[in-house]
């Protein structure tokens, strides 16, 4: 039941009782072997609903997601002729998702102020497991291709940008009479492909000087070929062939379906690859995506078993579970300030020599300071003046180019750095209380025998830390061709010094004499791009430094509080001990309990590591470690329950 007493209907149907019509409700004896079944879902809609109804309940929330750099996707799922396309496009009188969402959209956009937006949207076909472009359709088939992070890229498709939802319209209606349709046994205008409408909204903002921060939301729309029985169809021919096609790809989406429903119960291997449509969808399915699927199903009796599969896949897609993450990306701005200053400078220089070129032959021209003139030596020392300026700013941009290249590896290499510290401490908070003496006793023996802890160290750690070894060994190759590796070896630091002093020799080399006071002016300009550019390089390397400093203290920050959690879990440890509720083994009873901090050379963090118990405790720090606090003791005839020390870092 819907109560229309406001202007938008309010739909609380979510039950939807299959009916089966081949049975007798008179024969009790069958009654038990009904196939009537009862499924629960978010909302159902009767056939009263309006597109309004369908479009403010189903879609309508996504938009705010979208503009605020979610993934969402609503799909329109169903047998052929339940009333997909119906839902997605509608007619004029009466549009569907499509119009209904964009224009939303558009208007939320336009509500929202101090933000710059970008709108693009691409509209496509798979038939027949090829990809058509529905905005462009003499573009032939696109290829499907999925980039370094794992999303979905088609190559060559047409990116429309506009925001009057009267030209979308036109354009879909357009678009949709590409599409491929044909008359079939269940419907007369059956599509017999499926159409994805795909919505790119852009939101940039300034976050500082120096990072731009992108969100991009991605809205997916697609109107699904429907499912059919071969029986029922009766189908022929091409037709025939299409109908197999469908089939296939909505098996493999069905099969997606069913895999990324049981997971969490069991781990299920969801093969993506089978068909076009679930390797576009992947991520609408069980990915980053926030999904609405919308089921179409005809309560015609002869539609009873098509009805019972769409609604079993409904029912299964409905325990799927997706991740769902703001797209955010952040876009460095430090390589385009650098290029920046430096295409400014080149500029300058193009300048200057045009002005150059220009004053020589205004000259040329005047017979009165023709006398004036530089030597033919002079027209070549200035040429060579100005290869020996460009060569510096080549070998600027160069530079700056490879401080930006170190500072991206430096950060890389902590982040991994701050992730094998996790995993320490996370290791050594997991076996500090549970620990007994002969396993600790075997962990410091294994360390004193100079085994690093290999076999406890899982396989992804070897990794990282191998990560972090490439990371290294890259940086040290960057700061080589920076400052160069001995004779014979130049580094680009080296080499811009030696272009200034050339530069610097050559205008020595101008035979002051023969100088006209325009030449002169033309030098004098030049040294002022050369102090310019310096200036700028140099502010620019400045906030540049400003901006690793901020990012090395958080990492400082971040590495304080891991330090902080140690300790505070220690100390912890030892109060239970003080009072008495933590009990000792035996053996640790009569023994020395010590808790000794060493200090990881490598990223400078704390490792925890309980001595044994027996006496005199010697310390051994393993590899990669400067012990920091070493404890003997042979004094200890009473027990002593405690004793902690704690080196914190300074
Ligand atoms: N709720 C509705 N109200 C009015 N007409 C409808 C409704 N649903 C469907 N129709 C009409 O029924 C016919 C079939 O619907 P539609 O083409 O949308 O089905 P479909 O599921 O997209 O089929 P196919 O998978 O074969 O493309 C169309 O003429 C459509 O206008």
């Amino acid at each position: 039941p819907h109560h229309s007493g406001s202007k938008q209907t309010y739909w609380s149907l979510i039950m939807v009782v299959l009916m089966d019509p081949g049975e007798d409700p008179e024969d009790t004896l069958r009654a038990h072997r009904s196939r009537e079944k009862t499924f629960i879902f978010d909302t159902v809609f009767d056939q009263h609903a309006s597109q309004e109804d369908v479009y403010c309940i189903t879609t309508q929330h996504l938009v705010g997601d979208v503009i605020s750099g979610y993934n969402t996707t609503v799909f329109a799922y169903g047998p052929s002729g339940a009333g997909k396309t119906h839902t997605m496009l509608g007619v004029d009188s009466e549009p569907g998702i499509y119009l209904k969402t964009l224009t939303d959209l558009f208007r939320a956009i336009e509500e929202t102020r101090d933000t710059e937006y970008s709108v693009s949207m691409s509209y496509l076909e798979i038939y027949n497991e090829m990809i058509r472009d529905l905005l462009n359709p003499s573009s032939g088939f696109l290829d499907l291709r999925e980039d370094s992070r794992g999303s979905i890229q088609i190559t060559g498709i047409t990116e429309v940008s506009t925001s009057n939802a009267q030209e979308i319209m036109q354009l879909l209606t357009r678009g949709n009479r590409q599409r491929t349709q044909e008359p079939t046994a269940t419907n007369r205008t059956s599509s017999r492909s499926h159409a994805v409408l795909q919505v790119t909204v852009r939101q940039q903002s300034r976050g500082s000087d120096l990072v731009e921060e992108v969100h991009v939301g991605k809205l997916f729309m697609v109107d699904l070929a429907g499912s059919e029985r071969a029986s029922q169809a009766q189908n022929h021919g091409k037709r025939m062939q299409e109908g197999a096609h469908i089939n296939r790809s909505l098996l493999a989406l069905g099969n997606c379906i069913n895999a990324l429903s049981e997971k969490g119960s069991r781990a299920q291997y969801v093969n993506f690859r089978d068909s076009k449509l679930t390797r576009l969808l992947k991520d609408a399915l069980g990915g980053n995506s926030r999904t609405v699927m919308i089921a179409h199903v005809s309560p015609a009796s002869t539609s009873f078993e098509e009805s019972r599969t769409t609604l079993l896949y409904a029912h299964r897609a409905k325990s799927i579970k997706t991740r769902v993450k703001r797209n955010l990306l952040t876009v460095s701005h430090h390589i385009a300030q650098y290029t920046g200053v430096i295409s400014d400078l080149r500029r300058e220089i193009q300048r200057l020599e045009s002005q150059i070129e220009r004053r020589e032959e205004e000259k040329r021209s005047d017979a009165g300071v023709r006398a004036a003139q530089g030597t033919p030596r002079t027209g070549q020392i200035r040429a060579q003046l100005v290869r020996a300026f460009k060569e510096q700013l080549e070998l600027r941009h160069s530079l700056v180019e490879l401080e930006n290249a170190s500072i991206e590896l430096h950060m890389d290499a902590s982040r991994h750095l701050l992730t094998l510290a996790d995993w320490e401490h996370e290791t050594t908070h997991h076996h500090t209380p549970d620990s007994t003496p002969e396993r600790d006793e075997e962990q410091v023996a294994a360390h004193a025998d100079g085994d690093t802890g290999k076999s406890a160290e899982s396989h992804e750690e070897a990794l990282a830390r191998e990560e972090v070894n490439m990371l290294l060994a890259e940086q040290r190759k960057i700061v080589a061709l920076k400052v160069g590796r001995g004779a014979g070896h130049a580094g680009l630091e080296q080499r811009l010094a030696s272009a200034r002093k050339k530069a610097s020799q050559l205008e020595e080399l101008l035979p002051r004499q023969a100088f006209s006071e325009d030449q002169r002016e033309v030098l004098r300009l030049l040294c002022r791009t050369h102090e310019l550019e310096l200036e700028n390089t140099e502010l620019q390397a400045s906030s540049l430094r400003r901006e690793h400093l901020l990012c090395q203290k958080d990492c400082v920050i971040q590495r304080y509080h891991q330090h902080r959690q140690l300790c505070e879990h220690v100390i912890q440890g030892q109060r239970q001990l003080i009072h008495g509720k933590a009990v000792l083994p035996a053996t640790q009873r009569l023994g020395l309990s010590v808790v000794i901090f060493w200090k990881d050379r490598r990223h400078q963090l704390p490792a925890i590591q309980p001595c044994p118990p027996s006496l005199p405790v010697t310390c051994i720090a393993p590899r990669g470690y400067e012990q920091r606090v070493c404890v003997r003791s042979t004094q200890h005839t009473q027990p002593v329950r405690c004793l902690a020390f704690a080196h914190l870092p300074v």
